[in-house]
């Protein structure tokens, strides 16, 4: 004999599902563009959950594209290789052997690292790098940065064929310059990039800080383009934190209607971010 057990989490459960209604509505068919950065993808239950998420809007309709980082990752070959690296305003100077590591790190095993944690939970996530059906094109940002690359030119036409056939789209920010070279591109950067082209709707940048914060350590939750240049110059807002605010506000410029830094470390981030009153990090319109 069987009874029915109606346990109040599974209330609960039913209420949560019920009242994300109107948020499903609004993504419905949204374009999503989420950098995961290095920091934020550190353990494998972490990646679990950040693959179901995103296998989960895919499977409600809306259109994931994911852009990552690997910093941290990258950090870590160098130093096995004895490679020294410097960073200038959260940008890695990239001398050739630099980029050669930067590239293998990247599209190798981060990018599909990502992609098999898609994969695992049902989705169909396909791995790129800029120089794919030259996704991403640019031009050096400053020769004193080296092979630091800016990009230029998108190739959104591709990615939206690949959301017609519900491919979950995973790029590693590697870029191919006019004249065949190969360029380092700061991951929130070519977030932005990708963002602007295919106009998304939303721009998530996942970290392992709770957003942006003042001179007093306190997240600001709502930043104007006027916040972040007077944080910036007072240098509260500094390092890694800077190619972060300047891609929010090229993105929203760009016609991205918002730009949010969350914390990535933070279980469903991605799902409490879009389909909760419960968003945390930092929001910034223009
Ligand atoms: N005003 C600020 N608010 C929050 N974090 C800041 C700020 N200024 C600098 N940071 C730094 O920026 C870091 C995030 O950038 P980064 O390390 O490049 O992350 P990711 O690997 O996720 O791209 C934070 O861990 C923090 O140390
Ligand atoms: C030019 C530049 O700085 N490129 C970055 C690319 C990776 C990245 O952006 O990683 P996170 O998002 O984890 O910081 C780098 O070489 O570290």
């Amino acid at each position: 004999m069987k009874t029915r057990d109606m346990n109040r989490d599974w209330i609960a459960t039913a209420e949560t599902l019920s009242s994300a209604l109107p948020y499903l509505q609004r993504y419905d068919d949204a374009i999503v563009v989420i950098k995961l950065g290095g920091h934020a993808m550190g353990s494998d239950e972490g990646m679990e959950s950040f693959a179901r998420d995103v296998v989960l809007l895919r499977q409600v309709g809306v259109n994931p594209v994911i852009v990552h980082g690997g910093g941290p990752m990258i950090n870590s070959l160098l130093d096995k290789l004895q490679i020294k690296s410097e960073f200038v305003n959260g940008k890695r100077v990239t001398d050739a052997a630099t980029m050669e590591v930067v590239e293998m790190v990247l599209s190798g095993m981060v990018n599909k690292r990502i992609v098999q944690a898609i994969n695992a939970q049902g989705g169909k996530g396909i791995g790129l790098s800029g120089k794919d059906a030259n996704l991403i094109t640019c031009e050096m940002t400053d020769p004193a940065l080296g092979f630091v690359g800016t990009p230029s030119e998108v190739n959104a036409d591709m990615l939206k064929n690949l959301f017609e056939k519900e491919f979950i789209p995973v790029i590693a920010p590697i870029g191919a310059g006019r004249a065949g070279e190969t360029f380092n591109i700061n991951g929130d950067t070519a977030a932005g990039a990708v963002a602007a082209a295919l106009k998304a709707d939303r721009l998530l940048l996942l970290t392992d800080v709770a957003g942006v914060k003042n001179a007093e350590g306190v997240v600001v939750t709502e930043l104007k383009a006027a916040d972040v240049e007077a944080m910036t110059a007072a240098g509260v807002i500094a390092g890694g934190m800077i190619p972060k605010t300047e891609t929010a506000l090229t993105a929203v410029r760009g016609g991205v209607r918002a730009c949010t830094i969350v914390d990535g470390r933070v279980p469903n981030a991605v799902l409490l971010e879009l389909f909760t009153d419960h968003g945390a990090g930092s929001m910034i319109r223009s």
